[in-house]
């Protein structure tokens, strides 16, 4: 790169536009819409379509909504030639959808374009040429005058081969191309000029479309651009002021909006931004963006996965995974306190209340995506991901402390294998740390409760803790305090509950129990352990012994004698 840009590149001029109101202008309805996906995203494709892909795209647009399409070049191949005969001689173009062609401002092209165009419905019929100073200067060698001499000319000989062609209903789109690249006085004098030589009027509008054809300044420089033209251009109300941004700065979504907001009444792209070099403005970008703002695009991207398919087959380019809307990392949050913000939104969340999600700034539902991917846990995540997952999936809605320990289990086993958990691994660590496999089995914990007068409750249980076998045998005024009585016996620190949760997880005949307990082991140790059961009490007794395991296992606490066994069985609870 040279050390002085300014001797190689040049800042794009501002434009002199007193009072401009686009800044101040919001968007409350949708533009009129036209995908160019099938020409100029086709025709910066390293294989073009064939006529299976085009035909395809075709039909997903028209599902999507779209209104007008542009289908080709036809005087460009004859590959293009024949799709358009196809659609026309197949009756596949519904009746409510125009196709659009382009054709440059060239004798042979616009007859071999008209001919192509036999039968059809309604057409517009897109001719373009270049208008702006390095164009006329290197590749076409015309001066101003002839510049517009060329435009007027072949918009006569468009008009004249479109009244020759009864039966078609005729509109006529002129770009003058490389409009972002040209003085705005001569765009305004070419487009002048043809919009005189074509005729157009309030009732019978022609289509004047302004490219970034290539994106060479800020945005709103653009937006200063179009709301000049659609302040002065000549017949402005015999015209449908069309834009047609690329992405070569990397902000083509913005400059297509705030074009909208400086006058355009339409706006041509295709979908996920296909198209020359950086591509074409990203139509479902825009689209959605109304739709986030309240505002229903009139485009249908109720199931924007399929959409995605599709052009991702026809175009054979994939959709990066952080593309706007659509990329598969989107609606993804690794990161804690995103989790943990999404986690806490959607639990306040109230049915038919306006979307006001952290992060999200889309409900990915009304994209026919799920939550699933919603929160995925990798190293910068933390508790809220984690507790998230586990609910989500396993039903299991863990205490906040409960959270915050698990959290540093995850932790370690993150830091060890670097790479992302899913729910299910989750899951198998959390089973893992509180011995939730062997509890389920029954193996650690039988035990038999009675009442007794007074209010006591007698415990006799056995039980597995620390790989010995227990005979556990205590009174209290309940199953939990008498087990922790009888559990004491055995046991060189003082044990205490602190703090007890349980809930439900599932319904019916299915139901089970999940009894989350925090314990006090010694005078300063605190760790939680849980217990699934059907029975709830037994899920309380499995959970302490789950946490007494994860004591011993820790060293943090110690058998006082010899393990007793017991000589008969004991019923389970
Ligand atoms: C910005 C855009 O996306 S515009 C659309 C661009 N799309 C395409 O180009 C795809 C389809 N294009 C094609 O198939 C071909 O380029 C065609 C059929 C249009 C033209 O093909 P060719 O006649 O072989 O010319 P070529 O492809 O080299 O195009 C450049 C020629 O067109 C000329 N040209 C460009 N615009 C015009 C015009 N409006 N009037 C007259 N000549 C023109 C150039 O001066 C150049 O002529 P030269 O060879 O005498 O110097
Ligand atoms: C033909 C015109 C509209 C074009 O594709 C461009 O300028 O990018």
């Amino acid at each position: 790169m040279l050390k002085q840009a300014q001797t190689k590149y040049r800042a794009f001029a501002p434009v002199a536009l007193s009072q401009r109101t686009w800044p101040d202008a919001q968007l409350t309805q949708a533009p009129q819409w036209l995908s160019t996906d099938l020409r100029d995203g086709n025709q910066a494709l390293i294989e073009p379509m064939d006529p299976q892909r085009k035909l395809r795209m075709f039909q997903m647009l028209v599902k999507i909504g779209f209104k007008e399409i542009e289908v080709g070049f036809p005087s460009a191949s004859q590959a293009d030639f024949d799709f358009v005969r196809l659609l026309i001689e197949q009756d596949l173009i519904p009746a409510d959808v125009s196709i659009q062609v382009l054709t440059q401002a060239r004798q042979p092209l616009i007859e071999r374009t008209f001919e192509s165009l036999r039968g059809a419905r309604r057409v517009i019929v897109h001719l373009y040429n270049a208008v702006a100073p390095v164009m006329r200067r290197v590749v076409l060698g015309l001066d101003e005058d002839q510049i517009v001499d060329l435009a007027v000319r072949h918009t006569r000989m468009v008009k004249e081969l479109a009244a020759a062609q009864t039966g078609t209903e005729f509109v006529f789109q002129y770009s003058p191309e490389m409009f972002s690249g040209t003085e705005l006085v001569f765009s305004k004098r070419v487009v002048d000029a043809v919009t005189e030589a074509w005729g157009a009027t309030p009732e019978r509008k022609c289509i004047i479309n302004l490219p970034a054809t290539v994106e060479h300044s800020t945005p709103n420089i653009f937006a200063d651009m179009i709301e000049w033209m659609h302040r002065y251009l000549a017949r402005r109300d015999a015209i449908v002021l069309s834009v047609h941004p690329h992405n070569d700065r990397g902000t083509g979504t913005a400059a297509g909006e705030f074009a909208l907001m400086a006058g355009a009444d339409r706006i041509e792209g295709c979908l996920f931004g296909n198209g020359e070099r950086t591509g074409n403005v990203d139509l479902v970008n825009i689209a959605l963006n109304l739709y986030t703002q309240g505002v229903h695009p009139q485009l249908d991207f109720s199931d924007i996965d399929e959409v995605r398919r599709c052009v991702e087959h026809c175009n054979q380019l994939s959709v990066h995974p952080r593309h706007p809307y659509v990329g598969d990392l989107v609606y993804t949050s690794f990161s804690g306190s995103h989790q943990d913000a999404i986690k806490k939104a959607f639990a306040a969340r109230k049915e038919g209340e306006i979307w006001d999600m952290p992060y999200l700034p889309i409900d990915p539902k009304d994209l026919g995506r799920s939550y699933d991917a919603v929160i995925r846990v990798n190293s910068q995540s933390g508790k809220g991901g984690i507790s998230y997952l586990l609910e989500a999936e396993y039903g299991i809605e863990l205490p906040r402390r409960l959270q915050i320990e698990f959290s540093q289990v995850v932790q370690a086993v993150m830091d060890d294998a670097g790479k992302e958990l899913s729910a299910a691994d989750l899951w198998g660590i959390f089973e893992n740390e509180y011995g939730l496999a062997e509890a389920q089995a029954g193996a650690p914990v039988q035990a038999a409760v009675s009442e007794h007068s007074g209010g006591q409750v007698a415990v006799h249980a056995l039980v597995q803790i620390g790989g010995a076998r227990l005979d556990v045998r205590g009174q209290g005024i309940g199953p939990i305090d008498a087990f922790v009585d009888g559990l004491s016996r055995h046991l060189s620190d003082d044990l205490r509950v602190l703090d007890y949760h349980e809930h439900a997880i599932g319904s019916g005949a299915n139901a089970r129990a999940a009894a989350y307990l925090e314990l006090r082991v010694g005078e300063t140790q605190t760790l939680f352990g849980v217990g699934l059961d059907a029975n709830i009490v037994s899920a309380s007794l499995k959970a302490i012994v789950s946490g007494l395991n994860r004591a011993t296992r820790q060293g943090r606490l110690t058998l006082r004698a010899k393990p007793v066994e017991s000589a008969a069985p004991v019923a389970a609870v």
